[in-house]
């Protein structure tokens, strides 16, 4: 059976969305896994690109053209410029895509990035995608943001918040839940028969026996207990400074942070190019490169579409595992 194509929202069509996604094509229009765009093909100037009216159009066509479901623009396009008039073509491709992977009529959910203040400034009230996909495809617990690239996983157990707001949110009810959702993705759809769970304490030294804070003994230490008794393997609060070099990081297979940039620096530093973000708990399947918009380097010719790739071939292969499963 032919997979189903994934849908690849637009994101801010002012950053390198539609640089990478070209490139992407490129890459992929051979080999697969077959995707088309939801967005205005004044986003990919620089490919062959085919309109469409249907997912189910896309495969078809993807070895000779990139598919484009068009969501036109309601603002001309100026690169490195976002334009606040388009933000509501932005959220609606999202919508979108979600409405067709919820429908089964595609395989998973990639988005391009957004740029976030231009869409907030235009009334929308999510923080992120991870949010919104809560909102738009949660399955009863909270999305859980998942960054992956080879040799590590990281989890922000809170996320796109302030600093000091996530200090104040953080609890042990949260780490728990989410350890959960993330030990049951690891055994779905990263074919993990006993994922290893670290957890990364709050303070320096992991609070230091309580003499620097004792949030790592009250609320993170608890979380552990717990995820043990539901028989996850979880161990920790670690140092978050020493838990992921090389040696440490061949002990686990995703780490628990307890805020984004705890999480999100050491990915980043280790593999931009090739970071994949990966939203967990969700009806759907969805991934999206670990960059943001780039808006200072659109237009440009200087984007990396590694991290795209990584992200339509990650959802691919979720997609092609999830349809073995539930094949008769
Ligand atoms: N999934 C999403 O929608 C995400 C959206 N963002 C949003 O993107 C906007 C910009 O965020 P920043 O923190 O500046 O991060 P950014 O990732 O857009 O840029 C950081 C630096 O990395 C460079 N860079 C990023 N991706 C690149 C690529 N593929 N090839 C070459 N260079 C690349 C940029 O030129 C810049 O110098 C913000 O509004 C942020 O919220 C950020 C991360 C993810
Ligand atoms: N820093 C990661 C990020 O901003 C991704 O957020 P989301 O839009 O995927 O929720």
């Amino acid at each position: 059976m032919t997979p189903l194509p994934l849908a690849l929202t637009m994101g801010e069509p002012a950053g390198i969305g539609g640089e990478t996604t070209a490139k992407a094509w490129r890459a992929l229009r051979e080999s697969g896994p077959a995707f088309f765009l939801i967005g205005d093909p004044a986003q990919c100037p620089d490919v062959p690109t085919t309109m469409i009216e249907a997912p189910e159009q896309a495969a078809a066509a993807f070895a000779t053209a990139l598919p484009i479901l068009p969501r036109p623009l309601a603002a001309p396009l100026r690169l490195g410029h976002p334009d606040p008039a388009n933000a509501p073509a932005v959220i609606g491709a999202i919508e979108q895509a979600v409405q067709l992977a919820l429908a089964g009529r595609v395989g998973a959910v990639v988005t391009n990035p957004i740029q976030k203040a231009v869409l907030t400034a235009a009334g929308f009230r999510h923080p992120g995608h991870t949010e919104f996909l809560g909102e738009l495809a949660g399955d009863g617990g909270p999305p859980v943001m998942m960054l992956a690239c080879p040799g590590l996983r990281v989890v922000p157990v809170t996320i796109h918040v302030a600093l000091a707001e996530a200090l104040r949110s953080l609890t042990t009810a949260m780490i728990v839940e989410q350890g959960r959702i993330v030990a049951a993705a690891l055994r779905r759809d990263f074919g993990l028969a006993q994922p290893r769970l670290v957890i990364a304490g709050l303070n320096p030294h992991a609070g230091e026996a309580g003499t620097m804070g004792r949030e790592d003994i009250e609320i993170v230490a608890p979380a552990i207990a717990a995820l043990r008794a539901a028989g996850i393997a979880a161990r920790g609060p670690l140092p978050a400074d020493t838990m992921f070099t090389p040696r440490a990081r061949a002990g686990y297979d995703a780490a628990l942070c307890m805020y984004h940039d705890q999480a999100l620096i050491p990915i980043k530093t280790l593999d931009m190019d090739g970071g994949v973000n990966v939203t967990l708990g969700l009806r759907i399947i969805r991934t999206s490169p670990d960059h943001g918009t780039a808006l200072d380097i659109a237009g440009q010719g200087l984007a990396d579409p590694g991290s795209l790739i990584a992200a339509l071939r990650l959802a691919g292969e979720m997609a092609a595992s999830r349809a073995r499963e539930s094949a008769p």
